[in-house]
Protein backbone atom coordinates (compact mmCIF):
# COMPACT_ATOMS: atom_id res chain seq x y z
CA UNK A 1 0.00 0.00 0.00
CA UNK A 2 1.33 3.18 -0.85
CA UNK A 3 2.37 5.83 2.14
CA UNK A 4 -0.38 7.84 1.66
CA UNK A 5 -3.25 5.58 1.35
CA UNK A 6 -1.35 4.03 4.39
CA UNK A 7 -1.62 7.24 6.45
CA UNK A 8 -5.19 7.94 5.64
CA UNK A 9 -6.39 4.24 6.40
CA UNK A 10 -4.58 5.16 9.70
CA UNK A 11 -6.24 8.63 10.03
CA UNK A 12 -9.70 6.64 9.96
CA UNK A 13 -8.78 3.98 12.30
CA UNK A 14 -8.11 7.37 14.79
CA UNK A 15 -11.06 9.05 13.36
CA UNK A 16 -13.54 5.78 14.41
CA UNK A 17 -11.86 5.02 17.67
CA UNK A 18 -12.77 8.78 18.69
CA UNK A 19 -16.33 8.70 16.99
CA UNK A 20 -16.56 4.76 19.38
CA UNK A 21 -16.03 7.34 22.95
CA UNK A 22 -19.48 9.26 22.84
CA UNK A 23 -21.58 6.43 20.94
CA UNK A 24 -20.47 4.18 23.92
CA UNK A 25 -21.11 6.75 26.87
CA UNK A 26 -17.53 7.19 27.65
CA UNK A 27 -17.28 10.82 27.14
CA UNK A 28 -19.02 13.92 26.49
CA UNK A 29 -18.54 17.04 24.40
CA UNK A 30 -15.34 17.26 23.68
CA UNK A 31 -13.73 15.11 26.23
CA UNK A 32 -10.94 12.28 25.74
CA UNK A 33 -8.81 11.38 22.93
CA UNK A 34 -7.02 8.71 20.88
CA UNK A 35 -4.11 8.51 19.18
CA UNK A 36 -2.59 5.28 16.90
CA UNK A 37 1.20 4.90 17.48
CA UNK A 38 2.80 4.45 13.56
CA UNK A 39 6.08 2.77 14.76
CA UNK A 40 7.31 1.74 11.24
CA UNK A 41 7.06 5.54 10.59
CA UNK A 42 8.08 6.90 14.13
CA UNK A 43 5.10 8.96 14.07
CA UNK A 44 1.71 9.54 15.97
CA UNK A 45 -1.95 9.81 14.85
CA UNK A 46 -4.06 11.76 17.55
CA UNK A 47 -6.90 13.56 17.53
CA UNK A 48 -7.31 17.00 17.01
CA UNK A 49 -8.02 19.36 20.46
CA UNK A 50 -11.40 20.76 21.27
CA UNK A 51 -12.71 19.87 18.04
CA UNK A 52 -16.77 18.49 18.21
CA UNK A 53 -16.98 15.12 17.68
CA UNK A 54 -19.86 15.64 15.85
CA UNK A 55 -18.26 17.29 12.47
CA UNK A 56 -14.76 15.57 13.56
CA UNK A 57 -13.37 13.88 10.05
CA UNK A 58 -10.27 11.69 8.80
CA UNK A 59 -8.44 14.52 7.85
CA UNK A 60 -8.60 16.28 10.80
CA UNK A 61 -6.57 13.63 12.96
CA UNK A 62 -2.91 15.25 13.73
CA UNK A 63 0.24 13.74 12.62
CA UNK A 64 3.09 14.10 15.08
CA UNK A 65 6.67 12.83 15.31
CA UNK A 66 7.01 10.27 18.14
CA UNK A 67 10.49 10.90 19.12
CA UNK A 68 10.23 14.62 19.21
CA UNK A 69 6.33 15.08 19.05
CA UNK A 70 6.20 18.24 16.30
CA UNK A 71 3.37 18.72 13.78
CA UNK A 72 3.97 16.60 10.68
CA UNK A 73 0.86 16.91 9.02
CA UNK A 74 -2.49 18.65 10.34
CA UNK A 75 -3.71 22.15 10.43
CA UNK A 76 -5.14 21.70 14.19
CA UNK A 77 -3.75 21.90 16.83
CA UNK A 78 -3.31 17.91 18.56
CA UNK A 79 -4.90 17.00 22.06
CA UNK A 80 -3.94 18.57 24.82
CA UNK A 81 -2.86 14.94 26.16
CA UNK A 82 -0.41 14.56 22.99
CA UNK A 83 2.59 14.63 25.71
CA UNK A 84 1.38 11.81 27.90
CA UNK A 85 0.08 9.72 24.73
CA UNK A 86 3.52 10.17 23.22
CA UNK A 87 5.40 9.18 27.20
CA UNK A 88 3.55 6.33 27.03
CA UNK A 89 4.52 5.00 23.22
CA UNK A 90 8.03 6.09 24.17
CA UNK A 91 8.38 3.86 27.42
CA UNK A 92 6.27 1.17 26.41
CA UNK A 93 6.65 -1.14 22.83
CA UNK A 94 4.18 -2.72 22.89
CA UNK A 95 1.64 -0.15 23.02
CA UNK A 96 0.30 0.99 20.12
CA UNK A 97 -3.47 2.97 20.82
CA UNK A 98 -3.71 5.29 23.48
CA UNK A 99 -7.14 6.12 25.16
CA UNK A 100 -8.00 8.83 27.68
CA UNK A 101 -11.80 9.27 28.80
CA UNK A 102 -13.83 11.15 31.92
CA UNK A 103 -15.83 7.98 31.91
CA UNK A 104 -18.43 8.64 34.51
CA UNK A 105 -17.24 5.71 37.27
CA UNK A 106 -13.83 5.30 36.39
CA UNK A 107 -12.86 9.26 36.84
CA UNK A 108 -15.53 8.78 40.44
CA UNK A 109 -12.04 5.94 41.15
CA UNK A 110 -9.39 8.36 40.01
CA UNK A 111 -10.80 11.25 41.90
CA UNK A 112 -10.99 9.00 44.97
CA UNK A 113 -7.54 8.49 44.45
CA UNK A 114 -8.13 4.34 44.57
CA UNK A 115 -7.32 1.27 42.90
CA UNK A 116 -10.45 0.15 41.17
CA UNK A 117 -9.97 -3.84 42.82
CA UNK A 118 -10.86 -7.31 40.89
CA UNK A 119 -14.07 -7.99 42.41
CA UNK A 120 -15.42 -10.27 39.59
CA UNK A 121 -14.53 -12.28 36.57
CA UNK A 122 -15.80 -9.27 34.18
CA UNK A 123 -13.44 -7.65 35.27
CA UNK A 124 -10.77 -10.52 35.24
CA UNK A 125 -11.27 -11.35 31.89
CA UNK A 126 -9.26 -8.30 30.88
CA UNK A 127 -7.04 -6.60 33.65
CA UNK A 128 -4.76 -8.96 35.46
CA UNK A 129 -5.19 -7.30 38.99
CA UNK A 130 -6.75 -4.30 40.32
CA UNK A 131 -6.50 -1.42 38.02
CA UNK A 132 -3.78 0.89 39.86
CA UNK A 133 -4.41 4.37 40.50
CA UNK A 134 -1.51 7.02 40.31
CA UNK A 135 -0.01 8.99 43.07
CA UNK A 136 -1.46 12.88 43.79
CA UNK A 137 1.20 14.62 41.75
CA UNK A 138 3.29 17.54 43.01
CA UNK A 139 2.83 21.27 42.36
CA UNK A 140 5.94 21.24 40.51
CA UNK A 141 5.01 18.55 38.23
CA UNK A 142 1.73 19.90 37.95
CA UNK A 143 2.83 23.62 37.54
CA UNK A 144 6.24 22.22 34.78
CA UNK A 145 4.30 20.62 32.34
CA UNK A 146 1.47 18.74 33.49
CA UNK A 147 0.80 16.42 30.41
CA UNK A 148 4.09 15.06 30.13
CA UNK A 149 4.38 14.75 34.00
CA UNK A 150 1.03 12.80 34.05
CA UNK A 151 2.39 10.16 31.57
CA UNK A 152 5.49 9.84 33.74
CA UNK A 153 3.19 9.01 36.91
CA UNK A 154 2.14 6.93 34.71
CA UNK A 155 4.87 4.80 33.75
CA UNK A 156 7.29 5.22 36.95
CA UNK A 157 3.99 3.44 38.56
CA UNK A 158 3.86 0.23 36.79
CA UNK A 159 7.38 0.02 36.16
CA UNK A 160 7.87 0.66 40.24
CA UNK A 161 4.77 -2.28 41.03
CA UNK A 162 6.57 -3.96 38.22
CA UNK A 163 2.94 -4.32 36.14
CA UNK A 164 3.31 -5.94 32.59
CA UNK A 165 1.39 -2.92 30.60
CA UNK A 166 0.21 -5.61 28.19
CA UNK A 167 -1.53 -7.88 31.58
CA UNK A 168 -2.72 -4.13 32.76
CA UNK A 169 -3.88 -1.99 30.12
CA UNK A 170 -5.41 0.64 31.87
CA UNK A 171 -4.28 2.82 35.27
CA UNK A 172 -6.05 5.63 36.71
CA UNK A 173 -4.70 9.26 37.05
CA UNK A 174 -5.18 11.03 40.52
CA UNK A 175 -7.78 13.98 39.86
CA UNK A 176 -7.91 13.08 36.58
CA UNK A 177 -9.45 10.24 34.98
CA UNK A 178 -8.80 7.10 33.21
CA UNK A 179 -5.82 6.08 30.17
CA UNK A 180 -6.34 2.94 28.66
CA UNK A 181 -4.26 1.33 25.78
CA UNK A 182 -4.08 -1.46 23.48
CA UNK A 183 -2.25 -3.47 20.53
CA UNK A 184 -4.83 -1.52 18.53
CA UNK A 185 -7.14 0.90 18.36
CA UNK A 186 -10.17 -1.21 18.31
CA UNK A 187 -8.63 -2.96 21.34
CA UNK A 188 -8.30 0.08 23.09
CA UNK A 189 -11.99 1.08 22.54
CA UNK A 190 -12.72 -2.36 24.26
CA UNK A 191 -10.69 -2.10 27.27
CA UNK A 192 -11.60 1.70 27.51
CA UNK A 193 -15.90 0.63 27.66
CA UNK A 194 -15.04 -2.46 30.02
CA UNK A 195 -12.84 -0.44 32.48
CA UNK A 196 -15.80 1.64 32.45
CA UNK A 197 -18.48 -1.13 33.09
CA UNK A 198 -16.23 -2.98 35.99
CA UNK A 199 -15.72 0.84 38.04
CA UNK A 200 -19.36 1.09 37.84
CA UNK A 201 -20.00 -2.74 38.53
CA UNK A 202 -17.01 -1.98 41.44
CA UNK A 203 -18.51 0.61 43.16
CA UNK A 204 -22.82 -0.71 43.82
CA UNK A 205 -20.61 -4.06 44.89
CA UNK A 206 -18.49 -2.20 47.75
CA UNK A 207 -21.88 0.06 48.09
CA UNK A 208 -23.72 -3.24 49.16
CA UNK A 209 -21.23 -5.16 50.96
CA UNK A 210 -18.65 -2.84 51.87
CA UNK A 211 -16.32 -4.88 53.47
CA UNK A 212 -16.14 -7.20 50.51
CA UNK A 213 -12.46 -7.90 49.37
CA UNK A 214 -10.45 -8.80 46.16
CA UNK A 215 -11.84 -12.11 44.15
CA UNK A 216 -10.50 -15.10 44.76
CA UNK A 217 -6.25 -15.20 43.36
CA UNK A 218 -6.65 -18.22 41.41
CA UNK A 219 -9.97 -17.45 39.18
CA UNK A 220 -8.61 -13.90 38.31
CA UNK A 221 -5.47 -15.48 37.35
CA UNK A 222 -7.73 -18.50 35.09
CA UNK A 223 -9.83 -15.97 33.76
CA UNK A 224 -7.39 -13.72 32.31
CA UNK A 225 -4.98 -16.15 30.90
CA UNK A 226 -7.91 -18.50 29.87
CA UNK A 227 -9.32 -15.06 27.87
CA UNK A 228 -5.37 -14.45 26.54
CA UNK A 229 -4.86 -17.93 24.95
CA UNK A 230 -3.29 -19.21 27.86
CA UNK A 231 -5.75 -22.53 28.61
CA UNK A 232 -4.27 -23.57 32.06
CA UNK A 233 -2.33 -21.48 34.95
CA UNK A 234 -0.40 -23.53 37.54
CA UNK A 235 -0.83 -26.41 34.84
CA UNK A 236 -4.70 -27.37 35.87
CA UNK A 237 -7.55 -26.19 33.62
O1 LIG B 1 -8.16 15.63 30.16
C1 LIG B 1 -8.69 16.52 29.51
C2 LIG B 1 -9.17 17.73 30.18
O2 LIG B 1 -9.13 17.52 31.58
C3 LIG B 1 -8.85 16.31 28.04
O3 LIG B 1 -9.21 14.96 27.82
C4 LIG B 1 -9.93 17.11 27.41
O4 LIG B 1 -11.15 16.72 27.95
C5 LIG B 1 -9.90 16.87 25.91
O5 LIG B 1 -8.84 17.60 25.42
P1 LIG B 1 -8.50 17.57 23.86
O6 LIG B 1 -8.10 16.17 23.47
O7 LIG B 1 -9.77 17.98 23.10
O8 LIG B 1 -7.39 18.58 23.71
Amino acid sequence: MDPVNHLDVLKEKVLNANLALPKLGLVKLTWGNVSLCDRENNRVIIKPSGVDYAVMTAQDMVVVDLSTGEVLEGVKKPSSDLQTHLHLYRTFSKINSVIHTHSKFATIWAQSEKDLPALGTTHADYFLGNIPCTRRMTEIEVKTDYELNTGKVISEMLIEKNIDPIEMQAVLVAAHGPFVWGESCEKAVENALVLEEIAEMAIYSKMLTPTLGGMDEYLLHKHYFRKHGQFSYYGQN
